[in-house]
């Protein structure tokens, strides 16, 4: 039934998984994924050549293998923990709140119909991508998939957005609380995001002359930082850091889950776990804050190949610290980002726009 009093609503927005564990469902998946020009930036001949001819054939069936190795009864953790945000969310907030996947079901035109159909008056809707930092294949291709959507659709609502939030004093006060549980003595902590190519850092760097034209690049103020991966990364790890009062030697950053062989952001974590049992830290935490939800690269990579790496390599004892997920703290917080938005607070809006991508 209509409800014609609501005017807001929330979406929030993950990237998504195979819809089964079956290799055709996963080439489905892989296919839409890697064909993503803001993923694998080729041009698009030489990108469906090599995502059609060499990546998908190749993968899928090893990609199927590791998510047969994480799966739930209920489905992929991914999608299965955002249905449990959202519901956890619904009994919190106001208003109505829907959810999709930026690759696989639902789209967000599904969820933005199904918001439409049920809330004929509804004025404004807040899309939630649930990634801390901005990085053109994470955050940027899921606002300009939301907006093409909301554009192709004509919805009578407004799309607002919410901004990355790597540096927000809330969040770095519920991700340290949390990774605080955790914490013990005499143990190294690993922060390990998700890599993403060097090129990549170049093409969002907005003054053309800043991002990585010298090491400590991210450390040099500029208005490249809005759209840089890298120095994102690096502000939320040393915040953290800092609230936890860790010493520089007791905690490090590194990259994970790099694809094909451009160079991609370094330290790479699966190298490190290699070294570090060498360089005498045989005592591991590791915690992967480039996802709010756990996922095949948290639960399979760090927890299951990362661990084994690590404690074959002289490591004595590793512990993963689970993602977000549904924690109470984090709940309440984007419901304050969601009450915030519903009072008209702007504070928490994204109003930069993506940057347009040639390929
Ligand atoms: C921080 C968020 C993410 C960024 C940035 C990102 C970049 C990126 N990813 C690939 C290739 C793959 N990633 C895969 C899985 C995957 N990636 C993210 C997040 C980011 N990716 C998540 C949350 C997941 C897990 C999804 C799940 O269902 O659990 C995969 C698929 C799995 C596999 O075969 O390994 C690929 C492929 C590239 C190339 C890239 C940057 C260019
Ligand atoms: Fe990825
Ligand atoms: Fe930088």
């Amino acid at each position: 039934m209509a409800d014609t009093s609501v005017t807001r609503a929330v979406l929030l927005m993950n990237l998504g998984s195979p819809s089964s564990l079956q290799v055709k469902d996963v080439k489905t998946y892989l296919h839409e994924f890697l064909m993503d020009k803001r993923v694998i930036d080729y041009p698009y001949l030489f990108r469906k050549l090599l995502v059609d001819g060499i990546i998908v054939p190749f993968r899928a069936p090893r990609s199927a293998e590791a998510y047969g190795r994480i799966w739930w009864e209920e489905g992929s953790p991914l999608i299965v923990i955002t249905k449990q945000l959202v519901a956890a969310l619904s009994a919190r907030v106001h208003v109505p709140v829907q959810w999709c996947m930026r690759y696989g079901m639902p789209r967000p035109d599904v969820a933005m119909d199904t918001l439409a159909q049920q809330y004929p008056n509804l004025q404004e809707v807040l899309l939630i991508p649930l990634y801390p930092h901005y990085a053109m294949s994470s955050y940027e291709t899921a606002v300009v998939y939301a907006q093409h959507w909301h554009r192709k659709k004509r919805y009578p609502f407004r799309l607002a957005v919410l901004k990355p939030f790597y540096d927000d004093a809330d969040y770095i006060q519920v991700l340290s609380a949390h990774i605080q549980n955790f914490l013990k003595p005499d143990y190294h902590l690993l922060f390990s995001y998700h890599g993403v190519p060097e090129r990549h850092i170049r093409k969002s760097d907005i003054t053309k002359q800043h991002c990585l034209q010298r090491t400590d690049c991210c450390e040099v103020p500029s208005p490249a930082h809005a759209f840089c991966y890298r120095h994102q990364v690096m502000v939320t790890t040393r915040l953290v850091a800092h609230r936890l009062g860790l010493g520089t030697d007791q905690y490090e950053l590194s990259f994970q889950s790099r694809l094909g062989r451009d160079p991609w952001l370094k330290p790479y974590t699966a190298q490190r776990l290699q070294q570090l049992p060498a360089e005498g830290k045989k005592r591991l935490l590791v915690v992967c804050p480039a996802f709010v939800s756990d996922c095949l690269e948290t639960l399979e990579e760090i927890d299951q190949e990362g661990r084994k790496t690590f404690l074959e390599s002289g490591g004595e004892s590793f512990e993963m610290i689970p993602c977000l997920n549904t924690i109470p703290s984090w709940i309440a917080l984007l419901q304050k980002w969601i009450d915030q938005f519903v009072s008209g607070d702007q504070t928490m809006l994204w109003n930069a726009q993506p940057i347009k991508q040639a390929v």
